[in-house]
């Protein structure tokens, strides 16, 4: 047996949990960037409705995906999931962009 292997059934237990925290942790930076990420395309969703900007930038979503898909091969992350993550994400921004303008159109022509 490799001598990093637990070799009981309880040793396997406490590595599980051990691993377990740090996945944990990462979750948790997850939530974090996410909400921040989201904090700054709220931002992004703001100027676009105010100076009438179009919600989506297909050019910018198409370098982002060839950028994030060349650094998840680097990093060996599967591109494809890199880029489902991606696209997910900015599909939300993208409805957030959308009601953003919206409700700026509400405010300037109450009925
Ligand atoms: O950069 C922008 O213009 C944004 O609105 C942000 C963002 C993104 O979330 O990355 C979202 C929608 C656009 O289609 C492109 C990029």
């Amino acid at each position: 047996m490799c001598p990093t292997e637990p070799d009981s059934a309880e040793a396997a237990w406490q590595k599980l949990l051990r691993i377990r925290q740090s996945i944990d942790n990462i979750d948790a930076a997850l939530v974090h960037l996410l909400a921040e990420r989201f904090k700054f395309t709220q931002e992004v969703g703001e100027l676009k409705a105010e100076f009438g900007l179009p919600a989506s930038d297909p050019d910018r979503e198409h370098r982002q995906i060839a950028r994030l898909r060349e650094l998840a091969v680097e990093s060996n992350l599967d591109p494809e999931f890199a880029e489902k993550w991606f696209n997910f994400v900015v599909t939300e921004v993208i409805r957030h962009h959308i009601q953003a303008g919206a409700e700026g159109e509400e405010r300037e022509a109450p009925l």
